[in-house]
């Protein structure tokens, strides 16, 4: 192997198994296999990497910062590595899911990323009722912001250019909610970045399937949106279920009154969490989700 000091370095823009696409600091996007079948790429990561013929071999990966990930029974799936905050999109049509904002939330807490809620749509009546589901979340401490991406694009970039603008933000949310018009709003030239992946890559046949990178300002590679394809399951397996309560801050605020200090918050007589639900200070779609997830990570795993 090469001495690291003598390979190029680049930040993986596109994955698929064991192709990445690497792009250099001039902005020249090359196909790179991996070395070693053991190691693994994902979006966000800053490689060292050996061209080899007209593609390049990833030599060694780069400690991350942090790893955003979901993991149910049968897979792990890595949504992106070392990126500053996570925007989830939701709106009333179609409706989100609490258990998956919750999810996402969750992993975001335990990975160290902050998130902010993007309730887009807002101009649809549809818009009221999850704005009043969203309420538990605004009073644990989210940020939620309103768009209408479609209807009002111009208030909708003011808004959130400076928000994005110097960051690596990776978006999350359920199809239809609007990735797409998102990108394509605060994104110059979208097509043309996921073109060069797609030649990179030989093929546009994997290009929605795994998240992808867009600098926000392709000349000065200065803030970028991931956007991630859309998921049904978000699986937590990779989390303990002691930890649980700790990365759900409207829980966690009421632990240290339980009586017993590995108190599961179920069952227990004198239960800080159970007594906050019941004076309505937690709400019981989160201790539902709460009971659901714990549940989940307490079966047997295979
Ligand atoms: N009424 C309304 N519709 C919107 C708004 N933003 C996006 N849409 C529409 O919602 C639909 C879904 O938007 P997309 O951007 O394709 O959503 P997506 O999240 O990328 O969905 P997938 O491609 O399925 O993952 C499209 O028909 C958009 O035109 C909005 O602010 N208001
Ligand atoms: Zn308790």
């Amino acid at each position: 192997m090469a001495r690291q000091t003598e390979l190029d370095t680049g930040l993986v823009v596109a994955a698929h198994g064991r192709h990445v696409v690497v792009e250099t600091p001039e902005g020249r996007r090359i196909q790179c296999h991996l070395r070693g079948k053991k190691s693994e790429c994902v979006v966000g990561d800053r490689v060292r990497w050996q061209a080899s013929g007209d593609e390049g071999v990833v030599e060694h990966v780069e400690p991350r910062r942090n790893l955003l990930m979901r993991q149910d029974e049968w897979k792990t799936k890595s949504f992106a590595a070392n990126i500053d905050q996570v925007l989830m999109l939701v709106a009333g049509e179609p409706m989100f899911s609490e258990s998956q904002l919750s999810r996402a939330l969750i992993a975001a807490e335990s990975a160290g990323i902050p998130v902010r809620v993007l309730l887009n749509k807002a101009e649809l009546p549809q818009a009221e009722v999850a704005r009043e589901r969203l309420q538990p979340y605004r009073a644990m401490g989210v940020e939620v912001l309103e768009t209408s991406l479609k209807t009002s694009p111009d208030a909708s970039r003011a808004l959130l250019t400076p928000l994005l603008q110097d960051a690596a933000t990776l978006v999350l949310g359920p199809s239809g909610t609007g990735k797409s018009t998102l990108v394509n709003l605060m994104v110059e030239d979208a097509q043309a970045q996921v073109g060069d992946i797609s030649q990179a890559l030989n093929s546009g046949r994997h290009t929605t399937t795994s998240t992808r990178w867009y600098w926000l300002d392709a000349a000065a590679r200065r803030g970028a949106l991931l956007d991630s394809p859309g998921f049904q399951e978000f699986g937590l397996r990779h989390i303990e279920a002691d930890q649980l309560p700790m990365l759900m801050p409207d829980l966690r605020a009421h632990v240290p009154q339980c009586r017993f200090y590995n108190c599961t918050h179920r069952h227990e007589p004198g239960c800080g969490v159970r007594a906050a639900v019941e004076r309505g200070e937690i709400s019981a779609s989160r201790y539902r989700i709460y009971g659901e997830i714990r549940e989940e990570l307490e079966r047997t795993k295979w």
